[in-house]
C-alpha cells in the first residue's frame, strides 16, 4: 500500500482528481478508450465535482460504480443518482455511463445477466477509486455478506448481488477479480475511524477486511 497524508481534504479531493485525470488521459492516448470505476456514498462528491470539469476526451470513457444499491434512481440511496447530480455533468457529461441498476427489475438477480453482459467489453477497469467503510469493506463487499466468499473467489464472475445487515437494502458489486485487475487503484478515506480501521486490515484475510484484496496494490488518499 502506498500512503498518501493530506493537510487538508479540499487539498486531497484536489491531487486525487488531478492525478484519476492524468492516468485516464494515458491510457486513452496508449488505448484510446478507458474505464473508471468509482464509489458511491458520503466520501467521493468532492471529487467528482472537481473531475467534471476537467478537460479530457470524455466520450472515449465508460464509467460504472463500484457497486451500486438496488433503489430507484431517483432515491438518495442510489449510487447513479450522485453520479448524475456530480459527475455526468460539464465535459464528463459525455461519458458514457455502464449501469449496475435496471429500472423495473425488482431484484438484482433478475437483472444480473444484462448487466453482467453490458460491462464486460468494458473490463478491466483502467483507474478504479474506492471508498471505505469502517467495518473495512469496500464496494459492497461486507464483512459477513450473504456471497462474499463467492465474491472473493479467483474464478468469481465479474458482479454479484450481496446481501448484508450493513448494506441496508440489496447490492450489486464488482468482485475481487475484477477489483484486483485494475490498472490504477486509489483508495479514497477521510477520518482517524478509517485510518485504523485500513492499518488493522493489513493483517486481516480478505473474508474478515474485504479492502484487503487491493491493498497491496492501492495508493491510499487520507485525510482528516
Ligand atoms: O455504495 C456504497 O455504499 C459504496 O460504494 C461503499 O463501498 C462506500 O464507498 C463505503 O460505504 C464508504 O462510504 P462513505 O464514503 O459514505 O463513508
Amino acid at each position: 500500500m502506498h500512503w498518501h497524508d493530506y493537510p487538508d481534504r479540499e487539498m486531497m479531493h484536489l491531487r486525487l482528481a488531478d492525478k484519476i485525470a492524468g492516468q485516464l488521459a494515458d491510457y486513452l492516448r496508449r488505448d484510446g478508450r478507458a474505464t473508471l470505476s468509482v464509489p458511491g456514498g458520503t466520501t467521493p462528491g468532492p471529487v467528482f465535482d472537481i473531475l467534471s470539469g476537467v478537460d479530457l476526451d470524455w466520450a472515449k470513457v465508460s464509467v460504472v460504480l463500484n457497486d451500486e444499491r438496488w433503489v430507484p434512481e431517483d432515491s438518495p440511496r442510489s449510487n447513479t443518482r450522485l453520479l448524475r447530480d456530480r459527475l455526468f455533468r460539464g465535459p464528463a457529461a459525455a461519458a458514457r455511463l455502464i449501469p449496475l441498476y435496471q429500472p423495473g427489475a425488482a431484484t438484482p438477480e433478475d437483472a444480473l445477466a444484462a448487466l453482467e453482459e453490458g460491462l464486460a467489453p468494458h473490463l478491466p477497469v483502467s483507474v478504479l477509486l474506492l471508498g471505505m467503510g469502517a467495518d473495512m469493506h469496500t464496494a459492497s463487499l461486507f464483512p459477513g455478506a450473504d456471497r462474499l466468499g463467492e465474491a472473493l473467489a479467483a474464478n468469481a464472475p465479474p458482479i454479484l448481488p450481496m446481501r448484508a445487515d450493513a448494506a441496508g437494502e440489496p447490492r450489486v458489486t464488482l468482485t475481487a477479480p475484477v477489483l484486483k485487475a485494475a490498472i490504477n487503484i486509489h483508495v479514497l478515506i477521510t477520518g482517524a475511524d478509517k485510518r485504523a480501521a485500513i492499518e488493522k486490515a493489513a493483517s486481516l484475510s480478505p473474508d474478515l477486511a474485504p479492502i484487503r484484496v487491493v491493498l497491496d496494490q492501492a495508493d491510499v488518499h487520507w485525510a482528516e
